[in-house]
C-alpha cells in the first residue's frame, strides 16, 4: 500500500427515499439511537486520510444536519450544502464545493463501509487514476426484453455490484460531470460518467456488508448487523 495523499469525501444525502417509503427520509431515520446519516459521517471522520467532509443534503434539511455535525463532533464536516433534483445533480455541487485533488464520493445511506476498504479504494485510485468498491454477484442476472422475456445471461463471472465510495481525481470528476451535463447524460454512478470520457476505473472487492439502504427490508438487515457487531466488538459488519 502506498501513502495516502489526504482527500475530500463528498457524502451524498439529498435523496428523498422513494423506494423506502418512510415519511421520513431514510438517510435521517435512526439506528441504535443515531441517526443512519450521522453513522456514515463518523467512519470517514475519524479517518487520518480524509481532510475535509462535504454533505450534501436536502435545503429543508441543512439545519438539522448542521446541528448533528456540532453534537456527534464532526469536525471534519466543513460545508453542509444543499443537493439537487437527482444524485448526480447533488454530487456535483459537492464537486464545486472542493478543490483538493482526490474525492472520494459516497452514499449516505452506507452506513456499513469499513475503514479498511475506503483506504483500498483510495489507494487504488491514487496508483490507477480511479477506482471503484465492489462485490462479485451472487445470482445469477438475466436481460429482460420488454416483452418480459430473457433475451441474455452475460457470463457471471464478469458481473459486479457497484458500491461507493468511489474515488477519483478531482479535475478528472468535475470534467465527466460537466460533459455529461453537456449531453444531457444521467448516469447511476460516478464512475459511468468517468467511463465514458476514456477513463479506467479500477475494481476494488469490498464486503457484502457495505449495503445501501435503500428498500424496507434493508432496514432490519442493519439492525442486525448492528446487534452482531455490538455481540462480537466489532463497529462494522
Ligand atoms: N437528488 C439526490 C438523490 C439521491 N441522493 C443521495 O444518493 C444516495 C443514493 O441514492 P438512493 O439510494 O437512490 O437514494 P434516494 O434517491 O433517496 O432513493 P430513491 O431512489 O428510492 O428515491 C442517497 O444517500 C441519497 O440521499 C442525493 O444526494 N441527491
Ligand atoms: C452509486 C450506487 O450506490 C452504486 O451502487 C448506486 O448506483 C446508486 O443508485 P441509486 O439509483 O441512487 O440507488
Amino acid at each position: 500500500m502506498t501513502n495516502l495523499t489526504e482527500a475530500a469525501v463528498i457524502v451524498v444525502a439529498a435523496g428523498r427515499g422513494t423506494r423506502m417509503g418512510t415519511r421520513e427520509s431514510k438517510q435521517y431515520l435512526q439506528l441504535d439511537g443515531k441517526p443512519i446519516i450521522v453513522h456514515t459521517l463518523e467512519v470517514f471522520n475519524r479517518l487520518p486520510f480524509i481532510r475535509e467532509i462535504i454533505l450534501v443534503t436536502g435545503a429543508q434539511d441543512r439545519s438539522r444536519c448542521q446541528e448533528w455535525v456540532r453534537d456527534y463532533n464532526l469536525d471534519k464536516v466543513n460545508q453542509v450544502i444543499e443537493g439537487g433534483k437527482e444524485r448526480q445533480d447533488s454530487v456535483l455541487q459537492g464537486l464545486r464545493a472542493t478543490t483538493l485533488p482526490w474525492i472520494l464520493i459516497h452514499d449516505g445511506v452506507r452506513p456499513f463501509v469499513t475503514e479498511t476498504h475506503i483506504q483500498a479504494c483510495l489507494d487504488a485510485a491514487q496508483e490507477s487514476g480511479a477506482s471503484v468498491l465492489a462485490v462479485p454477484v451472487k445470482d445469477t442476472v438475466k436481460q429482460v426484453g420488454n416483452q418480459g422475456y430473457v433475451t441474455a445471461t452475460p457470463d457471471r463471472r464478469s458481473l459486479w455490484a457497484i458500491q461507493t465510495p468511489q474515488a477519483f481525481r478531482h479535475e478528472d470528476l468535475l470534467r465527466a460531470h460537466e460533459q455529461a451535463e453537456k449531453d444531457g447524460f444521467m448516469g447511476t454512478d460516478d464512475s459511468m460518467l468517468i467511463e465514458r470520457i476514456g477513463i479506467k476505473v479500477k475494481v476494488v472487492e469490498g464486503s457484502y456488508g457495505n449495503i445501501k439502504l435503500t428498500t424496507p427490508e434493508d432496514l432490519d438487515y442493519a439492525q442486525f448487523i448492528r446487534t452482531k457487531a455490538a455481540k462480537t466488538g466489532e463497529d462494522r459488519a
